[in-house]
Protein backbone atom coordinates (compact mmCIF):
# COMPACT_ATOMS: atom_id res chain seq x y z
CA UNK A 1 0.00 0.00 0.00
CA UNK A 2 2.69 2.44 1.16
CA UNK A 3 3.97 1.69 -2.41
CA UNK A 4 1.16 2.25 -3.91
CA UNK A 5 0.88 5.50 -2.45
CA UNK A 6 4.01 6.53 -3.34
CA UNK A 7 3.16 6.34 -6.93
CA UNK A 8 0.40 8.12 -6.32
CA UNK A 9 -2.29 5.90 -7.97
CA UNK A 10 -5.25 5.46 -5.93
CA UNK A 11 -6.00 1.73 -4.94
CA UNK A 12 -9.29 0.15 -4.30
CA UNK A 13 -8.37 -0.40 -0.94
CA UNK A 14 -8.02 3.21 -0.73
CA UNK A 15 -11.28 3.79 -2.09
CA UNK A 16 -13.09 1.31 0.29
CA UNK A 17 -11.71 3.26 3.36
CA UNK A 18 -13.16 6.16 2.03
CA UNK A 19 -16.54 6.19 1.24
CA UNK A 20 -19.57 7.64 2.80
CA UNK A 21 -23.04 8.03 2.84
CA UNK A 22 -24.08 3.96 2.20
CA UNK A 23 -27.64 4.96 0.34
CA UNK A 24 -30.34 2.83 -2.07
CA UNK A 25 -29.02 3.31 -5.45
CA UNK A 26 -30.58 4.61 -8.97
CA UNK A 27 -32.77 1.46 -9.06
CA UNK A 28 -33.73 0.79 -5.43
CA UNK A 29 -32.50 -2.70 -5.65
CA UNK A 30 -29.25 -2.62 -4.03
CA UNK A 31 -27.39 0.06 -2.07
CA UNK A 32 -24.07 1.67 -3.10
CA UNK A 33 -21.86 4.29 -1.35
CA UNK A 34 -22.64 7.99 -2.70
CA UNK A 35 -19.53 10.05 -1.62
CA UNK A 36 -16.12 9.21 -1.88
CA UNK A 37 -13.58 12.13 -0.11
CA UNK A 38 -9.83 11.74 -0.88
CA UNK A 39 -8.14 14.72 0.70
CA UNK A 40 -4.54 15.64 0.59
CA UNK A 41 -3.42 11.76 -0.63
CA UNK A 42 -0.45 12.53 -2.77
CA UNK A 43 -2.68 11.08 -5.54
CA UNK A 44 -1.55 11.40 -8.83
CA UNK A 45 -3.61 8.77 -10.91
CA UNK A 46 -7.43 7.81 -9.54
CA UNK A 47 -8.25 6.19 -12.96
CA UNK A 48 -9.59 3.65 -11.06
CA UNK A 49 -12.60 5.59 -9.80
CA UNK A 50 -14.13 4.61 -13.24
CA UNK A 51 -15.51 1.21 -11.72
CA UNK A 52 -17.42 3.57 -8.98
CA UNK A 53 -20.64 4.49 -11.47
CA UNK A 54 -22.81 5.64 -8.17
CA UNK A 55 -20.69 8.27 -7.04
CA UNK A 56 -22.65 11.57 -6.35
CA UNK A 57 -20.07 13.34 -4.65
CA UNK A 58 -16.42 13.67 -4.81
CA UNK A 59 -13.64 15.28 -3.05
CA UNK A 60 -10.20 14.89 -4.51
CA UNK A 61 -8.74 18.17 -2.94
CA UNK A 62 -4.95 18.40 -2.40
CA UNK A 63 -3.56 15.50 -4.44
CA UNK A 64 -1.55 16.09 -7.47
CA UNK A 65 -4.24 14.65 -10.35
CA UNK A 66 -3.77 16.18 -13.87
CA UNK A 67 -6.18 13.85 -15.34
CA UNK A 68 -10.14 13.43 -14.06
CA UNK A 69 -11.13 11.63 -17.30
CA UNK A 70 -12.70 8.61 -14.99
CA UNK A 71 -15.70 11.53 -14.04
CA UNK A 72 -17.04 10.44 -17.16
CA UNK A 73 -17.95 6.80 -16.11
CA UNK A 74 -19.72 8.82 -12.96
CA UNK A 75 -23.07 9.75 -14.56
CA UNK A 76 -24.77 10.46 -11.58
CA UNK A 77 -22.24 12.59 -9.87
CA UNK A 78 -23.62 15.81 -8.23
CA UNK A 79 -20.60 17.54 -6.37
CA UNK A 80 -17.36 17.30 -7.68
CA UNK A 81 -14.08 19.22 -5.52
CA UNK A 82 -11.16 18.92 -7.45
CA UNK A 83 -9.36 21.76 -6.22
CA UNK A 84 -5.81 22.36 -5.12
CA UNK A 85 -4.37 19.85 -7.81
CA UNK A 86 -2.74 19.86 -11.73
CA UNK A 87 -5.34 20.29 -13.66
CA UNK A 88 -4.76 21.57 -17.11
CA UNK A 89 -7.14 20.29 -18.86
CA UNK A 90 -10.81 22.63 -18.70
CA UNK A 91 -13.50 20.09 -17.87
CA UNK A 92 -11.75 17.22 -19.31
CA UNK A 93 -14.45 14.29 -18.85
CA UNK A 94 -17.85 13.80 -19.95
CA UNK A 95 -20.57 15.68 -18.57
CA UNK A 96 -22.17 13.82 -15.82
CA UNK A 97 -25.93 14.79 -16.21
CA UNK A 98 -26.80 16.68 -13.09
CA UNK A 99 -23.45 17.89 -12.12
CA UNK A 100 -24.08 20.95 -10.21
CA UNK A 101 -21.27 21.68 -8.17
CA UNK A 102 -17.84 21.81 -9.15
CA UNK A 103 -14.44 22.81 -7.63
CA UNK A 104 -11.90 23.32 -10.08
CA UNK A 105 -9.60 26.29 -8.08
CA UNK A 106 -6.10 26.27 -7.56
CA UNK A 107 -5.18 24.63 -10.67
CA UNK A 108 -3.29 25.01 -13.76
CA UNK A 109 -5.90 25.99 -16.29
CA UNK A 110 -5.97 28.82 -18.76
CA UNK A 111 -8.43 28.88 -20.78
CA UNK A 112 -12.19 28.09 -21.16
CA UNK A 113 -13.79 25.81 -22.98
CA UNK A 114 -17.62 25.81 -24.35
CA UNK A 115 -19.54 24.10 -21.38
CA UNK A 116 -23.10 24.22 -22.75
CA UNK A 117 -22.95 20.47 -21.85
CA UNK A 118 -22.96 21.02 -18.11
CA UNK A 119 -26.34 22.79 -18.37
CA UNK A 120 -27.19 21.74 -14.81
CA UNK A 121 -24.30 23.82 -13.66
CA UNK A 122 -25.04 25.92 -10.48
CA UNK A 123 -21.72 26.58 -8.52
CA UNK A 124 -18.31 26.80 -10.32
CA UNK A 125 -15.59 27.70 -8.73
CA UNK A 126 -12.46 28.13 -10.79
CA UNK A 127 -10.72 31.01 -8.93
CA UNK A 128 -6.40 30.61 -8.54
CA UNK A 129 -5.70 29.55 -12.24
CA UNK A 130 -4.23 30.94 -15.03
CA UNK A 131 -7.29 32.26 -17.07
CA UNK A 132 -7.12 34.85 -19.68
CA UNK A 133 -10.51 35.28 -20.64
CA UNK A 134 -14.20 34.57 -19.49
CA UNK A 135 -15.72 32.03 -21.99
CA UNK A 136 -18.02 29.01 -22.85
CA UNK A 137 -20.30 29.70 -19.89
CA UNK A 138 -23.42 31.15 -21.90
CA UNK A 139 -25.42 28.27 -21.71
CA UNK A 140 -25.36 27.29 -18.16
CA UNK A 141 -28.58 28.79 -17.79
CA UNK A 142 -28.79 27.66 -13.94
CA UNK A 143 -25.36 28.98 -13.11
CA UNK A 144 -25.78 31.08 -9.68
CA UNK A 145 -22.54 30.87 -8.40
CA UNK A 146 -18.84 31.52 -10.21
CA UNK A 147 -15.79 32.31 -8.55
CA UNK A 148 -13.01 33.52 -11.10
CA UNK A 149 -10.98 34.85 -8.30
CA UNK A 150 -7.33 35.16 -9.08
CA UNK A 151 -6.90 34.47 -12.42
CA UNK A 152 -5.41 37.05 -15.77
CA UNK A 153 -8.68 38.09 -16.73
CA UNK A 154 -8.44 41.81 -17.86
CA UNK A 155 -12.16 41.77 -19.19
CA UNK A 156 -15.80 40.65 -18.14
CA UNK A 157 -17.34 39.15 -20.99
CA UNK A 158 -19.41 36.66 -21.27
CA UNK A 159 -21.78 36.50 -18.40
CA UNK A 160 -24.62 38.31 -19.97
CA UNK A 161 -27.49 36.10 -19.30
CA UNK A 162 -26.36 34.02 -16.84
CA UNK A 163 -28.76 34.19 -13.78
CA UNK A 164 -25.83 34.94 -11.53
CA UNK A 165 -26.29 36.26 -7.52
CA UNK A 166 -23.02 36.00 -6.51
CA UNK A 167 -19.99 36.28 -8.40
CA UNK A 168 -16.23 37.02 -7.84
CA UNK A 169 -13.64 38.39 -9.88
CA UNK A 170 -10.76 39.41 -7.15
CA UNK A 171 -7.79 39.67 -7.96
CA UNK A 172 -7.50 39.82 -11.59
CA UNK A 173 -6.38 42.82 -13.92
CA UNK A 174 -9.79 44.49 -14.59
CA UNK A 175 -9.67 47.96 -14.92
CA UNK A 176 -13.37 48.62 -15.87
CA UNK A 177 -16.59 47.32 -14.53
CA UNK A 178 -18.34 46.22 -17.74
CA UNK A 179 -20.81 43.51 -18.76
CA UNK A 180 -22.54 43.37 -16.01
CA UNK A 181 -25.41 45.48 -16.84
CA UNK A 182 -27.78 42.30 -17.34
CA UNK A 183 -27.23 40.27 -14.53
CA UNK A 184 -30.28 41.83 -12.94
CA UNK A 185 -29.74 38.74 -10.32
CA UNK A 186 -26.60 39.74 -8.80
CA UNK A 187 -27.02 39.74 -5.21
CA UNK A 188 -22.98 39.66 -3.95
CA UNK A 189 -20.05 41.22 -6.00
CA UNK A 190 -16.69 40.89 -5.39
CA UNK A 191 -14.29 42.96 -7.51
CA UNK A 192 -11.45 43.25 -4.82
CA UNK A 193 -7.62 43.53 -5.64
CA UNK A 194 -8.73 44.87 -9.21
CA UNK A 195 -7.47 48.22 -10.65
CA UNK A 196 -11.01 49.57 -10.96
CA UNK A 197 -11.28 53.22 -10.64
CA UNK A 198 -14.94 53.85 -11.37
CA UNK A 199 -18.04 52.37 -10.13
CA UNK A 200 -19.73 52.92 -13.14
CA UNK A 201 -21.40 49.79 -14.76
CA UNK A 202 -23.15 49.05 -11.37
CA UNK A 203 -26.25 51.17 -11.43
CA UNK A 204 -28.79 48.67 -13.06
CA UNK A 205 -27.61 45.62 -10.84
CA UNK A 206 -30.99 46.53 -8.23
CA UNK A 207 -30.72 43.36 -6.46
CA UNK A 208 -26.80 43.73 -5.27
CA UNK A 209 -26.97 43.65 -1.53
CA UNK A 210 -23.28 43.45 -1.04
CA UNK A 211 -19.74 44.63 -3.05
CA UNK A 212 -16.38 44.14 -2.25
CA UNK A 213 -13.76 47.15 -4.09
CA UNK A 214 -11.13 46.82 -1.53
CA UNK A 215 -7.79 46.96 -3.18
CA UNK A 216 -8.70 49.30 -6.32
CA UNK A 217 -7.83 52.71 -7.17
CA UNK A 218 -10.94 54.57 -6.37
CA UNK A 219 -9.91 57.93 -5.82
CA UNK A 220 -13.46 59.90 -6.25
CA UNK A 221 -16.02 59.92 -3.25
CA UNK A 222 -18.58 60.91 -6.12
CA UNK A 223 -18.30 57.00 -7.85
CA UNK A 224 -20.44 56.34 -4.86
CA UNK A 225 -23.15 58.06 -6.67
CA UNK A 226 -23.12 55.01 -9.55
CA UNK A 227 -24.36 53.32 -6.40
CA UNK A 228 -26.75 55.23 -4.82
CA UNK A 229 -29.57 53.80 -6.45
CA UNK A 230 -29.25 50.09 -4.87
CA UNK A 231 -31.56 50.09 -2.30
CA UNK A 232 -30.78 46.71 -1.51
CA UNK A 233 -27.01 47.89 -0.93
CA UNK A 234 -26.11 46.83 2.81
CA UNK A 235 -22.32 46.09 3.03
CA UNK A 236 -19.58 47.93 0.86
CA UNK A 237 -16.23 47.44 1.07
CA UNK A 238 -13.77 50.29 -0.02
CA UNK A 239 -10.62 49.84 2.11
CA UNK A 240 -7.36 50.05 0.36
CA UNK A 241 -8.86 52.32 -2.42
CA UNK A 242 -7.04 55.76 -2.32
CA UNK A 243 -9.98 57.54 -1.35
CA UNK A 244 -9.85 56.31 1.89
CA UNK A 245 -6.84 58.42 2.27
CA UNK A 246 -9.71 61.50 2.19
CA UNK A 247 -10.65 63.29 5.50
CA UNK A 248 -14.31 62.81 6.17
CA UNK A 249 -14.43 59.59 3.86
CA UNK A 250 -16.57 57.36 6.20
CA UNK A 251 -18.91 60.22 6.96
CA UNK A 252 -19.02 61.10 3.23
CA UNK A 253 -19.61 57.27 1.89
CA UNK A 254 -22.38 57.25 4.92
CA UNK A 255 -24.24 60.44 3.27
CA UNK A 256 -24.16 58.99 -0.22
CA UNK A 257 -25.26 55.76 0.69
CA UNK A 258 -27.67 56.19 3.40
CA UNK A 259 -29.20 52.77 3.01
CA UNK A 260 -25.79 51.17 3.98
CA UNK A 261 -25.27 48.83 7.10
CA UNK A 262 -21.70 47.83 7.09
CA UNK A 263 -19.15 50.06 5.41
CA UNK A 264 -15.66 48.45 5.58
CA UNK A 265 -16.97 45.70 7.78
CA UNK A 266 -17.93 48.02 10.23
CA UNK A 267 -21.61 48.54 11.61
CA UNK A 268 -22.89 52.12 10.17
CA UNK A 269 -24.73 53.53 13.36
CA UNK A 270 -27.78 55.65 13.54
CA UNK A 271 -25.20 58.53 14.69
CA UNK A 272 -23.10 58.53 12.08
CA UNK A 273 -26.07 58.42 9.45
CA UNK A 274 -27.59 61.44 11.22
CA UNK A 275 -24.18 63.24 11.55
CA UNK A 276 -23.51 62.76 7.59
CA UNK A 277 -26.81 63.94 7.24
CA UNK A 278 -26.05 67.15 9.31
CA UNK A 279 -22.87 67.39 7.59
CA UNK A 280 -23.91 67.49 4.13
CA UNK A 281 -27.76 68.26 3.33
CA UNK A 282 -28.95 69.92 6.89
CA UNK A 283 -32.33 69.56 7.22
CA UNK A 284 -33.81 73.26 7.47
CA UNK A 285 -34.39 73.36 10.96
CA UNK A 286 -30.92 72.27 11.56
CA UNK A 287 -29.75 75.39 9.38
CA UNK A 288 -31.44 77.94 11.15
CA UNK A 289 -30.31 76.74 14.81
CA UNK A 290 -27.68 76.99 13.74
CA UNK A 291 -27.79 80.69 11.85
CA UNK A 292 -29.57 81.27 14.68
CA UNK A 293 -26.61 79.94 17.40
CA UNK A 294 -24.08 81.89 15.36
CA UNK A 295 -25.69 85.29 15.46
CA UNK A 296 -27.03 85.41 18.89
CA UNK A 297 -23.82 84.41 20.27
CA UNK A 298 -21.91 87.06 18.05
CA UNK A 299 -24.69 89.95 19.08
CA UNK A 300 -23.54 88.40 23.08
CA UNK A 301 -20.04 89.22 22.26
CA UNK A 302 -20.41 93.18 21.61
CA UNK A 303 -20.82 95.78 24.21
CA UNK A 304 -24.28 95.56 24.79
CA UNK A 305 -26.01 98.44 23.80
CA UNK A 306 -29.53 100.18 25.36
CA UNK A 307 -31.53 100.68 22.22
CA UNK A 308 -33.92 103.87 22.49
CA UNK A 309 -36.07 102.23 20.31
CA UNK A 310 -38.46 99.96 20.63
CA UNK A 311 -37.59 96.24 19.13
CA UNK A 312 -36.30 95.10 22.41
CA UNK A 313 -38.00 91.97 23.79
CA UNK A 314 -41.00 92.79 25.38
CA UNK A 315 -43.39 90.93 26.81
CA UNK A 316 -46.40 92.95 26.73
CA UNK A 317 -46.39 94.24 23.35
CA UNK A 318 -43.43 92.70 21.04
CA UNK A 319 -42.31 94.63 18.41
CA UNK A 320 -44.19 94.17 15.40
CA UNK A 321 -43.22 92.59 12.51
CA UNK A 322 -44.50 91.12 9.19
CA UNK A 323 -43.31 88.48 7.45
CA UNK A 324 -44.06 87.33 4.15
CA UNK A 325 -42.77 83.75 2.92
CA UNK A 326 -43.58 81.15 0.20
CA UNK A 327 -41.63 79.19 -2.64
CA UNK A 328 -39.13 81.16 -5.38
CA UNK A 329 -41.55 82.55 -7.93
CA UNK A 330 -44.31 83.00 -5.80
CA UNK A 331 -44.17 86.74 -5.67
CA UNK A 332 -43.67 87.30 -2.02
CA UNK A 333 -40.97 90.28 -2.99
CA UNK A 334 -43.72 92.41 -4.88
CA UNK A 335 -46.52 91.77 -2.78
CA UNK A 336 -43.86 92.49 0.07
CA UNK A 337 -43.29 96.19 -1.48
CA UNK A 338 -46.82 96.29 -2.59
CA UNK A 339 -48.06 95.84 0.79
CA UNK A 340 -45.12 98.48 2.25
CA UNK A 341 -46.91 101.08 -0.21
CA UNK A 342 -50.35 101.02 0.43
CA UNK A 343 -49.80 100.43 4.44
CA UNK A 344 -46.86 102.92 4.89
CA UNK A 345 -48.52 104.36 7.79
CA UNK A 346 -48.31 100.73 9.64
CA UNK A 347 -45.46 98.90 7.71
CA UNK A 348 -42.15 99.67 6.20
CA UNK A 349 -39.67 97.66 4.21
CA UNK A 350 -37.06 96.24 6.04
CA UNK A 351 -33.83 96.46 3.60
CA UNK A 352 -31.67 93.50 4.21
CA UNK A 353 -28.18 92.97 3.38
CA UNK A 354 -27.41 91.19 -0.02
CA UNK A 355 -23.90 89.93 -1.69
CA UNK A 356 -25.98 89.55 -5.11
CA UNK A 357 -25.82 92.17 -7.55
CA UNK A 358 -28.74 94.37 -8.40
CA UNK A 359 -31.50 93.94 -10.41
CA UNK A 360 -32.90 96.06 -13.28
CA UNK A 361 -34.12 98.87 -11.41
CA UNK A 362 -32.40 97.98 -7.83
CA UNK A 363 -31.52 100.64 -5.84
CA UNK A 364 -28.97 100.11 -3.29
CA UNK A 365 -30.61 100.86 0.10
CA UNK A 366 -33.80 100.86 -1.38
CA UNK A 367 -33.77 97.29 -2.20
CA UNK A 368 -31.31 96.21 -0.49
CA UNK A 369 -28.01 96.62 0.58
CA UNK A 370 -25.84 95.26 -1.90
CA UNK A 371 -22.55 94.56 -0.38
CA UNK A 372 -19.89 91.74 -1.50
CA UNK A 373 -18.90 88.83 0.26
CA UNK A 374 -15.97 89.98 2.31
CA UNK A 375 -18.11 92.85 3.69
CA UNK A 376 -20.89 90.76 4.18
CA UNK A 377 -18.45 87.90 6.10
CA UNK A 378 -17.10 90.90 8.30
CA UNK A 379 -20.79 92.11 9.10
CA UNK A 380 -21.34 88.29 11.15
CA UNK A 381 -18.95 88.09 13.68
CA UNK A 382 -19.48 91.87 14.80
CA UNK A 383 -23.19 90.62 15.36
CA UNK A 384 -25.32 92.82 12.92
CA UNK A 385 -27.43 90.37 11.74
CA UNK A 386 -30.46 88.86 13.09
CA UNK A 387 -30.27 85.76 10.76
CA UNK A 388 -28.96 85.08 7.39
CA UNK A 389 -29.46 82.65 4.53
CA UNK A 390 -27.70 81.58 1.66
CA UNK A 391 -29.78 81.14 -1.33
CA UNK A 392 -28.86 80.81 -4.99
CA UNK A 393 -25.26 81.30 -4.36
CA UNK A 394 -25.64 84.48 -2.75
CA UNK A 395 -25.94 85.65 1.58
CA UNK A 396 -28.90 87.31 2.49
CA UNK A 397 -29.20 88.88 6.24
CA UNK A 398 -31.66 90.55 7.86
CA UNK A 399 -29.59 93.19 10.18
CA UNK A 400 -30.52 94.48 13.52
CA UNK A 401 -29.62 98.31 12.39
CA UNK A 402 -32.70 97.42 9.03
CA UNK A 403 -35.09 97.18 11.65
CA UNK A 404 -34.09 99.29 14.26
CA UNK A 405 -34.31 102.16 11.03
CA UNK A 406 -38.19 101.17 10.64
CA UNK A 407 -39.13 100.85 14.29
CA UNK A 408 -36.86 104.47 14.58
CA UNK A 409 -39.92 105.83 12.08
CA UNK A 410 -42.69 104.47 14.22
CA UNK A 411 -43.68 101.81 11.99
CA UNK A 412 -44.02 97.87 11.87
CA UNK A 413 -41.10 96.07 9.81
CA UNK A 414 -42.30 93.85 6.91
CA UNK A 415 -39.70 91.94 5.36
CA UNK A 416 -40.11 88.93 2.83
CA UNK A 417 -37.88 85.34 3.09
CA UNK A 418 -36.90 81.93 2.13
CA UNK A 419 -37.94 79.69 5.00
CA UNK A 420 -34.60 79.02 6.32
CA UNK A 421 -34.49 82.74 7.28
CA UNK A 422 -38.22 82.20 8.82
CA UNK A 423 -37.00 78.83 11.28
CA UNK A 424 -34.30 80.84 12.02
CA UNK A 425 -36.14 84.55 13.31
CA UNK A 426 -38.46 82.35 15.18
CA UNK A 427 -35.74 81.27 17.52
CA UNK A 428 -34.80 85.11 17.88
CA UNK A 429 -36.99 87.06 20.54
CA UNK A 430 -38.26 88.66 17.45
CA UNK A 431 -42.77 87.30 17.66
CA UNK A 432 -43.61 88.43 13.78
CA UNK A 433 -46.37 87.35 12.23
CA UNK A 434 -46.16 84.78 9.03
CA UNK A 435 -47.84 84.76 6.24
CA UNK A 436 -47.05 81.60 3.62
CA UNK A 437 -47.95 82.62 0.19
CA UNK A 438 -48.24 79.22 -1.61
CA UNK A 439 -49.63 78.46 -5.56
CA UNK A 440 -52.07 76.09 -5.12
CA UNK A 441 -52.46 75.58 -9.35
CA UNK A 442 -49.49 73.81 -10.62
CA UNK A 443 -50.09 74.82 -13.97
CA UNK A 444 -50.23 78.49 -13.72
CA UNK A 445 -47.60 78.27 -10.95
CA UNK A 446 -45.29 76.15 -14.02
CA UNK A 447 -46.07 78.99 -16.37
CA UNK A 448 -45.05 81.57 -14.13
CA UNK A 449 -42.19 79.92 -13.30
CA UNK A 450 -41.51 79.42 -17.31
CA UNK A 451 -41.71 83.17 -17.82
CA UNK A 452 -39.07 83.55 -15.17
CA UNK A 453 -37.00 81.01 -16.75
CA UNK A 454 -36.92 79.29 -13.48
CA UNK A 455 -39.00 76.25 -13.95
CA UNK A 456 -36.80 73.45 -14.26
CA UNK A 457 -34.23 74.92 -11.33
CA UNK A 458 -36.84 74.75 -9.33
CA UNK A 459 -39.60 72.40 -9.47
CA UNK A 460 -37.38 69.53 -8.05
CA UNK A 461 -37.11 71.52 -4.47
CA UNK A 462 -40.68 72.43 -4.46
CA UNK A 463 -41.85 69.64 -3.57
CA UNK A 464 -39.90 69.21 -0.59
CA UNK A 465 -40.17 72.60 0.09
CA UNK A 466 -43.85 72.94 0.61
CA UNK A 467 -43.63 69.56 2.73
CA UNK A 468 -41.94 71.96 5.21
CA UNK A 469 -44.36 74.71 4.71
CA UNK A 470 -47.10 72.47 5.64
CA UNK A 471 -46.10 72.53 8.84
CA UNK A 472 -49.26 74.31 10.45
CA UNK A 473 -47.77 75.65 13.79
CA UNK A 474 -45.03 77.97 11.25
CA UNK A 475 -47.77 80.29 10.08
CA UNK A 476 -50.21 82.90 11.42
CA UNK A 477 -51.62 83.20 7.74
CA UNK A 478 -52.47 81.42 4.55
CA UNK A 479 -52.54 82.90 1.15
CA UNK A 480 -52.80 80.97 -1.67
CA UNK A 481 -51.49 83.16 -4.52
CA UNK A 482 -52.28 81.50 -7.90
CA UNK A 483 -52.98 85.24 -9.17
CA UNK A 484 -51.18 88.01 -7.55
CA UNK A 485 -53.97 90.93 -7.97
CA UNK A 486 -55.99 88.54 -5.84
CA UNK A 487 -53.41 87.47 -3.12
CA UNK A 488 -52.52 91.09 -2.54
CA UNK A 489 -56.41 91.48 -2.16
CA UNK A 490 -56.54 88.59 0.41
CA UNK A 491 -53.29 89.76 2.17
CA UNK A 492 -54.62 93.02 2.46
CA UNK A 493 -57.80 91.46 4.03
CA UNK A 494 -55.83 89.42 6.31
CA UNK A 495 -53.85 93.02 7.38
CA UNK A 496 -56.90 94.75 8.02
CA UNK A 497 -57.91 91.92 10.50
CA UNK A 498 -54.42 92.23 11.83
CA UNK A 499 -54.73 96.06 12.59
CA UNK A 500 -58.33 95.77 13.45
CA UNK A 501 -59.13 98.43 10.58
CA UNK A 502 -62.48 98.04 8.96
CA UNK A 503 -62.69 98.34 5.19
CA UNK A 504 -64.01 102.08 4.63
CA UNK A 505 -61.39 103.22 7.78
CA UNK A 506 -58.46 102.36 5.39
CA UNK A 507 -56.45 105.42 5.14
CA UNK A 508 -58.23 107.23 2.11
CA UNK A 509 -54.69 107.96 0.33
CA UNK A 510 -54.35 104.54 -0.45
CA UNK A 511 -56.95 105.01 -3.01
CA UNK A 512 -55.37 108.07 -4.40
CA UNK A 513 -52.00 107.51 -3.70
CA UNK A 514 -52.09 103.82 -5.23
CA UNK A 515 -54.00 103.34 -8.45
CA UNK A 516 -52.65 99.98 -8.86
CA UNK A 517 -54.70 99.10 -6.17
CA UNK A 518 -56.94 96.91 -8.06
CA UNK A 519 -56.25 93.16 -8.29
CA UNK A 520 -56.14 93.39 -12.48
CA UNK A 521 -54.54 96.46 -12.50
CA UNK A 522 -51.44 95.31 -10.17
CA UNK A 523 -48.22 94.87 -12.62
CA UNK A 524 -45.43 93.23 -10.01
CA UNK A 525 -42.99 93.93 -13.21
CA UNK A 526 -43.75 97.29 -12.75
CA UNK A 527 -40.49 97.90 -10.35
CA UNK A 528 -41.58 101.82 -9.40
CA UNK A 529 -43.75 101.18 -6.31
CA UNK A 530 -40.47 100.32 -4.61
CA UNK A 531 -39.58 104.00 -3.76
CA UNK A 532 -42.93 104.58 -2.52
CA UNK A 533 -42.43 106.09 1.01
CA UNK A 534 -41.05 109.26 -0.63
CA UNK A 535 -43.62 109.27 -3.34
CA UNK A 536 -46.30 109.04 -1.26
CA UNK A 537 -45.29 111.54 0.57
CA UNK A 538 -45.01 114.13 -2.10
CA UNK A 539 -48.35 113.39 -3.29
CA UNK A 540 -49.66 113.38 0.10
CA UNK A 541 -48.63 116.88 0.46
CA UNK A 542 -49.37 117.39 -3.47
CA UNK A 543 -53.00 116.61 -2.81
CA UNK A 544 -54.24 116.29 0.68
CA UNK A 545 -56.09 119.61 2.41
CA UNK A 546 -54.25 120.94 5.13
CA UNK A 547 -56.46 119.65 7.73
CA UNK A 548 -56.62 115.65 6.18
CA UNK A 549 -52.51 116.33 6.74
CA UNK A 550 -53.10 117.40 10.35
CA UNK A 551 -55.24 114.10 10.91
CA UNK A 552 -52.73 111.70 8.98
CA UNK A 553 -49.71 113.35 11.15
CA UNK A 554 -51.77 112.91 14.48
CA UNK A 555 -52.54 109.20 13.02
CA UNK A 556 -48.87 108.65 12.32
CA UNK A 557 -47.89 109.93 16.03
CA UNK A 558 -50.55 107.72 17.52
CA UNK A 559 -49.26 104.90 15.79
CA UNK A 560 -45.53 105.63 16.64
CA UNK A 561 -46.58 105.84 19.92
CA UNK A 562 -48.16 102.78 20.71
CA UNK A 563 -45.57 101.19 18.62
CA UNK A 564 -42.61 102.44 21.17
CA UNK A 565 -45.44 101.55 24.28
CA UNK A 566 -45.34 104.71 25.35
CA UNK A 567 -49.44 104.73 24.57
CA UNK A 568 -51.86 102.32 24.84
CA UNK A 569 -53.98 103.98 22.29
CA UNK A 570 -55.94 102.55 19.61
CA UNK A 571 -53.35 101.11 17.82
CA UNK A 572 -51.78 99.21 20.98
CA UNK A 573 -53.49 95.86 19.68
CA UNK A 574 -51.11 96.64 16.46
CA UNK A 575 -50.18 93.08 15.03
CA UNK A 576 -50.60 91.70 18.50
CA UNK A 577 -51.83 88.63 19.00
N1 LIG B 1 -32.75 88.16 5.08
C1 LIG B 1 -33.30 87.18 4.38
N2 LIG B 1 -33.47 85.98 4.94
C2 LIG B 1 -34.01 84.97 4.28
N3 LIG B 1 -34.41 85.03 3.02
C3 LIG B 1 -34.26 86.22 2.39
C4 LIG B 1 -33.71 87.34 3.04
N4 LIG B 1 -33.72 88.37 2.16
C5 LIG B 1 -34.26 87.91 1.03
N5 LIG B 1 -34.58 86.63 1.16
C6 LIG B 1 -35.17 85.72 0.18
O1 LIG B 1 -34.17 85.33 -0.73
C7 LIG B 1 -34.75 84.98 -1.96
C8 LIG B 1 -34.04 85.64 -3.08
O2 LIG B 1 -34.30 86.99 -3.05
P1 LIG B 1 -34.12 87.92 -4.33
O3 LIG B 1 -34.38 89.28 -3.90
O4 LIG B 1 -32.79 87.61 -4.94
O5 LIG B 1 -35.32 87.54 -5.21
P2 LIG B 1 -35.56 86.66 -6.46
O6 LIG B 1 -34.30 86.43 -7.21
O7 LIG B 1 -36.71 87.26 -7.16
O8 LIG B 1 -36.03 85.41 -5.68
P3 LIG B 1 -36.60 84.09 -6.25
O9 LIG B 1 -35.37 83.26 -6.47
O10 LIG B 1 -37.49 83.60 -5.15
O11 LIG B 1 -37.33 84.43 -7.48
C9 LIG B 1 -36.20 85.41 -1.86
O12 LIG B 1 -36.96 84.26 -1.60
C10 LIG B 1 -36.23 86.34 -0.67
O13 LIG B 1 -37.49 86.30 -0.04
Amino acid sequence: NMETKKDGVLTTEMVSSCLSSLEHCGTGLKHTYHSLSLVNKNLKDISVLCDYAHLQKLEVPQNKIKDLSCISQMPLLIILDASHNQISDFFGFQPPQNLKEVNLSHNHMTKMKDLSAFCCLRKLDLAHNSLGEIGGLEHCCMLAHLNLAHNKISRISGLDSLPLTHLCLSGNQLKVIEGLENLRSLQVLDLSSNRISSLSGLQNLRLLCSINLERNLIGDIQECKHIHDLYLLWDLKLRGNPVQEQPDYRLEVVFLLQHLTMLDEETVTAEEKVSSLNTYDPPMELVAARDHMTHLIYQMMQPQVLYDRSTLPCADSPYPMLVLTGPQGCGKRELTHRLCQDLCEFFAYGICHTTRGPYYGEENGVDYHFINQEEFRNMIPMGKFIQTVEYGGHMYGLSRDAVEDVAREGLACCVHMELEGVLSLKKSYFQPRYILLIPTQVESYISRLNSRGLYNQCLSSLHERTQTCHHPHIYDSLVFDDDLGEAYQKLRQVMNEYLKIKQQEEPEKNNKTSPSNTSSAFNPSNLSYRSYFTRSQVELSLEKIPVELASIRRHEQQVRQAIVGKSPGVYSQLLTR
